[in-house]
């Protein structure tokens, strides 16, 4: 659906050029939600405007539905737009409109008549579970029904791409995953493909099915959201990961007390996959082996692709024991990471 080939945004400042987006090479397939996600300043917003083609890439193309959207201008770039629409972090509505008069807006600029008009806005209303509020003004909803009025325009002339620029930055979590179970619903229902920018590793994990991770104008890594998830590679994503699984914070203060109350042994740890997050393989391992094991910090996490869990132990013994233990857990196909020597 949109191929994105090695494109490069440099751009001219007062100190010199800079380079916003760094031969960055991607490929979305139809239906599916991809997401991009960096800290401030890595080029996801550039991306965003090089891929609805307000931008030119420097070098490289942009292609949506056959058509290269980095070469195109005039007649041939506004049909090559229509495909594709977007929301905003602060929905950028038009305040002096009703949710209807607003749903309707992008229909009257389309030449849709007053009949077909309210009738697709009735349908869009539905859709995004706005029922009954369709006369108020955008000063009297939530930051939810705001963004969910943001969605039923964005979708109002059938686009085939919905680009999501920080939509649920603004929100509160409950609200951010109530909007972000709309997108999936949406792009279950219609097979739309959506592309959101985000620097909060949980919507990724939440709805997407791939990811890019952004790092200085640069893809540092990307792949499906569940193998990213499991098996982090660049530091950045890692870090990511590592947030989203709100390890953080928690673990720490669990880790530094089993460090204080037991000064041997090591901390561990563990990635399960799907299949084995059943299995019981901790007690299994305790038998087998003469060590003792303390859980320090466990979670299981789910994505669009399937769960998997994360548990950090404390064990200890005798050195060959506890290495024969942790290899008997990566025999069971669950990834093993000594972080720390006690
Ligand atoms: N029009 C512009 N002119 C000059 N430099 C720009 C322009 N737009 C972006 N940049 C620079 O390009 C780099 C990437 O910016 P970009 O806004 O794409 O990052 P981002 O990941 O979206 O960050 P944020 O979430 O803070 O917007 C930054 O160093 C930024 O200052």
């Amino acid at each position: 659906m949109i191929d994105i080939q090695n494109i490069t945004k440099v751009y001219n400042t007062k100190n010199g050029e800079l380079t916003a987006v760094d031969n960055v090479s991607l490929s979305i397939k139809k239906g599916e939600i991809y997401g991009i996600i960096g800290y401030s300043g890595a080029g996801k917003s550039t991306m965003i405007r090089l891929l609805n083609g307000l931008e030119k890439p420097s070098t490289g193309s942009v292609i949506v539905g056959g058509q290269d959207i980095s070469k195109a201008s005039g007649a041939k770039l506004r049909e090559a737009r229509q495909k594709i629409s977007m929301i905003f972090q602060h929905f950028n509505l038009l305040w002096s409109r009703t949710v209807e008069e607003n749903i309707a807006f992008p229909l009257e600029i389309a030449g849709v008549s007053k009949t077909q008009r309210e009738k697709r806005v009735e349908e869009l209303i539905e859709l995004v579970g706005l029922k009954g509020r369709g006369k108020a003004y955008p000063s009297q909803l939530s930051g939810g029904q705001k963004q969910r009025v943001g969605i039923a325009r964005a979708l109002a002339n059938n686009p085939e791409v919905l680009l999501c620029d920080e939509a649920t930055s603004a929100l509160d979590p409950e609200t951010t995953d109530s909007i972000l179970e709309l997108l999936l619903d949406i792009n279950k229902k219609i097979g739309l493909t959506i592309v959101l920018i985000t620097h909060e590793m949980h919507v990724i994990r939440k709805i997407c099915n791939r990811v890019a991770v952004m790092e200085e104008g640069k893809v540092v890594e990307q792949g499906d959201v569940l193998q990213v998830f499991q098996n982090p590679q660049a530091p950045i994503t890692k870090n990511f990961v590592s947030q989203a699984s709100g390890e953080t914070q928690e673990m720490q203060a669990s880790l530094e007390q089993i460090l204080a109350n037991y000064p041997a042994g090591k901390i561990a740890k563990l990635t399960f996959a799907e299949a084995t997050t059943e299995q019981p393989v901790i007690s299994q391992m305790i038998k087998q082996f003469d060590v003792v094991v303390n859980i320090v910090h466990g979670k299981i996490s789910n994505t669009t692709g399937g769960s998997f869990g994360t548990l950090f132990i404390h064990i200890d013994g005798e050195q060959h024991e506890v290495e024969k233990a942790l290899n008997f857990l990566t025999k069971q196909e669950i990834q093993t990471e000594v972080i720390e020597h006690a």
